[in-house]
């Protein structure tokens, strides 16, 4: 069962939530390098303190373009933090003050019957401590002084987040789940097909503990294997009052693909890939995970034998470098080929922490090499000494070379291809990382 402890931080911008959040982000980072172009904060990162493991969401990370943005953008954060989080550290900036931005959400989250820990950042030494009494007004209990820049009282903050977990929750980390993100525009069909899942005879489902009424996630197993359906809480609720906030449903969606090992995206047939779709695969893809498109509604497509085809290719024309990623054509109402979605994610998630071995991975290579000479430049041509593997979740090759000046793009792809082609790591991204190693001699 994983049940984890989900702790959100909210904040007004610039208060120090990120430089706080990567204080406390530990070695498990889900979000990999980004692709250029695509700059995105980090925004969910495992934390262990003492033994215990929890998730740490950043609910931030969308840029403001002004107050009334700044605002409805708090609102959301806290509206979303109050929906999933277990415990809510809010973040004020103690060298500028409560704001009326600060007023507003601690009225907010006075409401809540969640935790809710009041951090008073920016005091980065003893004689700003008196800066905290101004934060009673809040009504949020003791503030709490930290300096994230200075790393100075996390320990107590940390104590305190762990203090404050609801009985139930499982702190361990459990490598054997897959957890899987189901996402897609309001009625694709997310709701019918989590319930056509659930609804399997084998499936066994088990509430979370305690929190059965708001738990974000459902925990189930097939067999042998443990399923964790990651914030369906909003599916099952269908919650319009979130889906109304265009950005906050991207957002959640957010949350939700970083938590997850496998993200299906699931697209409505009769209308097709839409921005929130290419946005949120996006993010999948950046973050490493296993994907599948999930094409539902296939019922209602009047066919003939080019209509798979073609929708296929337009697919891999929206997704050019997601090619990794199968396609399923299902009907939640009809139930076509709805058994193939729980197969397809145990298979993504399988070559999603699959590992290759040294040899066989040099093998590969070195054959890729004599098939076809690396780039050379101004006499001096590109080496790859050796690879290995240096990850899983997502797959993660480190190949070593003399020089970087000397990789081509193009040349990364045909390497890339030949390694996906031997080894598949089908539906998952992966990372491809040049290192430069010297060996003269
Ligand atoms: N003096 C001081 N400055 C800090 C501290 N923590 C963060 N800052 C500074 O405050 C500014 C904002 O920090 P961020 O971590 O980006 O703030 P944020 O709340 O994540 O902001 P958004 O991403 O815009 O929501 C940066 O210039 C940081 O260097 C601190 O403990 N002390
Ligand atoms: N014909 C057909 N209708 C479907 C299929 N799947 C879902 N629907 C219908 O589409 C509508 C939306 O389905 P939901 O499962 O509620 O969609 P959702 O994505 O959960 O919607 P939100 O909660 O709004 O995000 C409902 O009327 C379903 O009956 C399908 O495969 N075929």
């Amino acid at each position: 069962m994983d049940n984890r402890p989900i702790v959100a931080v909210v904040g007004r911008p610039n208060v120090g939530k990120s430089t706080l959040f990567n204080k406390l982000a530990g070695k498990r980072i889900s979000i990999v390098e980004d692709t250029p172009g695509v700059t995105r904060d980090r925004i969910f990162t495992e934390v262990e303190w003492l033994n215990k493991y929890f998730t740490l969401i950043d609910t931030g990370g969308i840029e403001p373009e002004n107050d009334d943005i700044i605002l409805t953008q708090m609102r959301n954060q806290a509206m979303l933090a109050m929906d999933m989080a277990h415990v809510i550290v809010f973040v004020v900036d103690g060298k500028g003050g409560i704001t009326s931005a600060d007023r507003e959400v601690g009225l907010m989250l006075r409401k809540t019957n969640k935790p809710v820990i009041l951090a008073v950042n920016k005091i980065d030494n003893i004689n700003l401590e008196d800066n905290i009494y101004d934060f009673y007004e809040l009504g949020l209990g003791q503030p709490h002084p930290i300096s994230s820049a200075n790393a100075m009282g996390l320990g107590d903050l940390l104590d305190e987040i762990v203090e404050n977990f609801p009985e139930g929750l499982n702190t361990e980390y459990n490598e054997d789940i897959i957890r899987v993100a189901i996402t897609g525009k309001p009625n694709a069909g997310k709701s019918s097909i989590l319930n056509k899942i659930l609804g399997e005879e084998r499936v066994i489902v088990s509430p979370i503990a305690g929190t059965t009424r708001d738990a974000v996630d459902t925990y189930f197993e097939k067999g042998d294997q443990q399923y964790l359906l990651i914030d369906t809480a909003g599916i099952r609720r269908k919650s319009k009052v979130y889906e109304r906030v265009e950005k906050f449903s991207v957002l959640r969606a957010m949350s939700a693909v970083s938590r997850a090992d496998v993200v299906l995206i699931v697209i409505d047939a009769t209308e097709g890939v839409t921005e929130q779709d290419t946005k949120v695969a996006g993010i999948a893809h950046d973050e490493g995970k296993a994907c599948i498109f999930v094409v539902n509604k296939w019922d209602l497509i009047e066919k003939d034998n080019k209509t798979l085809g073609n929708y296929t290719n337009e697919i891999r024309d929206m997704f050019p470098f997601m090619n990794y990623a199968p396609i399923l054509f299902v009907s939640a109402v009809t139930n076509q080929r709805m058994s193939k979605i729980l197969d397809t994610v145990d298979k993504v998630a399988e070559e999603h922490s699959k590992r290759v071995s040294t040899s066989q991975l040099n093998d590969v290579i070195g054959e890729a090499v004599m098939l076809n000479q690396p780039p050379s430049d101004k006499g001096k041509r590109l080496k790859i000494y050796y690879g290995a593997q240096t990850g899983t979740k997502p797959p993660k090759i480190t190949l070593y070379i003399n020089s970087k000046d000397l990789t081509h793009f193009s040349y990364q792809r045909y390497l890339e291809n030949k390694i996906r082609e031997n080894f598949g790591f089908e539906g998952t991204s992966m990372q491809f990382e040049y290192r430069e190693k010297d060996r003269k001699r």
